[in-house]
């Protein structure tokens, strides 16, 4: 059975005197796989913040996996959300090996120092490498990899600890289209899966929605402009509004592509 894994009730969220979020109410289930989509600055990233309990609204309630983040320390939740984003990669240190990288996850810091690993933690390491295709490499530094490489690490560090939820901040930005397609085909085979937790992508294209996604949230000016079941919502009309120009989108086979209209 589903349970309620995020729950935002009127959220706001005000910085240097600018409302950034607005009125935002937004439901996501353990079994849902979201993917949140909008113009430069619509609010996407602090959407995110605010489901990895890194910043508190400044009006409305957020609730994540049962505990409203207003009246809990967010250090508790946090071993709970697995997060993935280029700035939390440019503090993985470059030095580490792949294996270690990921290791460290489920300590909940970045870097090894003397930690004593369990041999069961290194072979959930090595499991999870795998799982994102990435094994062959655990030996190798983290900064020797190819950015394509270093996405999918960046991943399986953030599924090492088997959080309830999922977050990708642009997990496929200024990837090829081999690394993007590769990219895509294993998120879409980790969200098909009945135990993988709810994940919350962000994307600026929906080239990069991967098959199994269940749900799109569409943001516009720091509001909600459309939020529901996928093909509902990523919908010529609503991106053309969202935006502002004619857009036509078009889904085949699961995966979506989007262009100016003629
Ligand atoms: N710390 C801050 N102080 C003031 N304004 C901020 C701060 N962080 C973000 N903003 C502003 O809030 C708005 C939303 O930012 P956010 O990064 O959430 O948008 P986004 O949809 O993720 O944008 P992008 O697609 O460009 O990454 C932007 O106008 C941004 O300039």
């Amino acid at each position: 059975m589903s349970s309620t894994v995020v729950s935002m009730q009127s959220a706001a969220v005000e910085r240097s005197g600018n409302t950034i979020l607005e009125g935002v109410d937004w439901t996501v289930t353990s079994d849902q796989r979201w993917i949140v989509l909008g113009p430069n600055g619509a609010g996407k990233t602090t959407l995110l913040q605010l489901a990895a309990a890194q910043l508190a609204p400044t009006s409305g309630t957020v609730t994540l996996l049962d505990e409203n983040t207003a009246e809990i320390d967010p250090a508790e939740l946090r071993p709970h959300i697995g997060f993935a984003s280029s700035a939390l990669s440019r503090r993985l240190p470059y030095g580490e090996t792949v294996l270690d990288i990921v290791l460290t996850a489920a300590y909940g810091i970045t870097a090894r120092w003397k930690e004593e690993y369990e041999d069961i933690d290194e072979r959930r390491a090595h499991r999870v490498l795998a799982e994102w295709k990435v094994d062959h490499l655990a030996d190798r530094k983290f900064g020797e990899l190819s950015d394509g490489e270093q996405k999918r690490v960046q991943i399986a560090r953030s599924v090492m600890a088997d959080p309830e939820l999922l977050l990708l901040d642009e997990p496929a930005a200024s990837l090829d289209l081999g690394a993007r397609e590769e990219l895509v085909q294993l998120l879409g085979g980790y969200a098909g899966s009945p135990s993988a937790p709810a994940i919350i992508m962000v994307t600026h294209h929906v080239e990069e929605v991967p098959v199994g996604f269940t749900h799109a949230i569409v943001l516009s000016g720091g509001r909600v402009a459309a939020a529901g079941p996928i093909r509902e919502t990523l919908t010529s009309d609503v991106l053309s509004s969202a935006f502002g120009i004619a857009i036509k989108v078009k889904e085949s086979d699961g995966r979506f592509t989007a262009r100016a209209k003629s």
